[in-house]
C-alpha cells in the first residue's frame, strides 16, 4: 500500500530522516519505534504532505506521490492523527466530526443557492455518519460537550473518529496512547483493531508504549538517526542489539 524509498529530509543543515526505506503492507498494523529525536514524526510528515523530502520517493497504492500536499493524500485515503489533538476546542463533539468531511454541500456557498435540497440531504447522512461514528466510539454521552473539556483519552478517540468520517486507506496515528489513562487506553485499542480487522484500515502508529506496540503491531519498524534500523516481529526487534543500543544512548526513553 506504502513504499517509502530511501526517503531524506534536511533541515538546513539537519539531516533528520536519512536515506528511509521500508513497505506497509495492505490490512497491516506497522508499529514505528525508536528513541526520541529518531525521525518518526519527521517521517509522518512526509507520508502525511506536511512536508516535501529533500529527496527520495513515497509511493501510495502504486502511484508516485512525493510532494503531493496533505490535501490531496487525503482525498486519496491518507490521513492522519496528531500526538496532540487538534481538536476545534470551542465546537462540540458531534460537530467536530461533522467539521471533517471536506467538500460538503452545506460548506459551499453556491451549492446553498443552486440545490437547497441536496444541501440538506447532504448534512442529514454526514450527521448520521457523525451519530454512528460516536456509537462505535462509545462517545454519545459527551456528543454535546465541547470538545476542549473532553479528556486526554477521549480527545484522542475523537481524532480517531475523524479519520472515520472519511474513507480512510491509511491511517497515520502518532503517539495515540500519550496522556491516555489505562482504561481508555484499552478501549482505544480494541477500536483500532476493529477497524484494521472488520474495516479494513491499514495503520502505521508511532508509539513508546511497548505494551500497545506488542498487542497492535506487526510489523515493527524501529528508527535511529533517521534511518530504519531493523524492522521485523515484535520480540525480534526488542530484542536487537543494536535496538537496545539505540534506546541506552537517550535518557528518557522507554527502552523495547
Ligand atoms: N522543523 C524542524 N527544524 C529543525 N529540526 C527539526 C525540525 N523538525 C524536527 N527536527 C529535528 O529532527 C530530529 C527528528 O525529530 P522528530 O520529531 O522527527 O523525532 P521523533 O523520532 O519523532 O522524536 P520523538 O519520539 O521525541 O517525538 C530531531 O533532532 C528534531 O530536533
Amino acid at each position: 500500500m506504502l513504499e517509502l524509498d530511501q526517503l531524506v529530509m534536511d533541515f538546513s543543515g539537519f539531516r533528520a530522516v536519512n536515506g528511509c526505506s521500508f513497505k506497509v503492507e495492505k490490512g497491516s498494523i506497522t508499529g514505528l519505534i525508536g528513541p526520541n529525536g529518531a525521525g518518526k514524526t519527521t517521517l509522518f510528515n512526509l507520508i502525511a504532505g506536511a512536508l516535501k523530502p529533500t529527496s527520495g520517493c513515497i509511493r501510495f497504492l502504486d502511484q508516485n506521490v512525493t510532494g503531493l500536499s496533505s490535501d490531496a493524500l487525503f482525498h486519496r485515503g491518507l490521513v492522519r492523527t496528531f500526538q496532540i489533538p487538534h481538536e476545534f476546542a470551542r465546537l462540540t463533539t458531534l460537530e467536530n466530526l461533522m467539521m471533517v468531511p471536506p467538500q460538503q454541500a452545506g460548506e459551499n456557498l453556491f451549492a446553498n443557492w443552486l440545490s437547497w435540497g441536496k444541501v440538506k440531504t447532504g448534512e442529514a447522512l454526514v450527521e448520521k455518519k457523525a451519530w454512528e461514528t460516536l456509537e462505535f466510539l462509545e462517545l454519545t454521552h459527551v456528543a454535546n460537550e465541547r470538545a476542549g473539556n473532553l479528556s486526554g483519552g477521549q480527545k484522542k478517540l475523537l481524532e480517531l473518529g475523524r479519520t472515520m468520517m472519511t474513507d480512510a486507506k491509511l491511517v497515520l496515528l502518532d503517539e495515540p496512547a500519550a496522556g491516555v489513562n489505562r482504561t481508555l487506553l484499552r478501549k482505544l485499542e480494541e477500536k483500532i483493531q476493529i477497524l484494521n480487522r472488520d474495516r479494513g484500515y491499514t495503520f502505521i502508529l508511532i508509539e513508546h508504549d511497548m505494551e500497545m506496540i506488542e498487542k497492535l503491531c506487526h510489523p515493527v519498524v524501529c528508527m535511529a538517526e533517521g534511518a530504519v534500523l531493523i524492522q521485523g516481529d515484535f520480540q525480534t526487534v526488542r530484542s536487537d542489539s543494536r535496538v537496545l543500543e539505540a534506546y541506552l544512548g537517550e535518557t528518557t526513553g522507554d527502552a523495547a
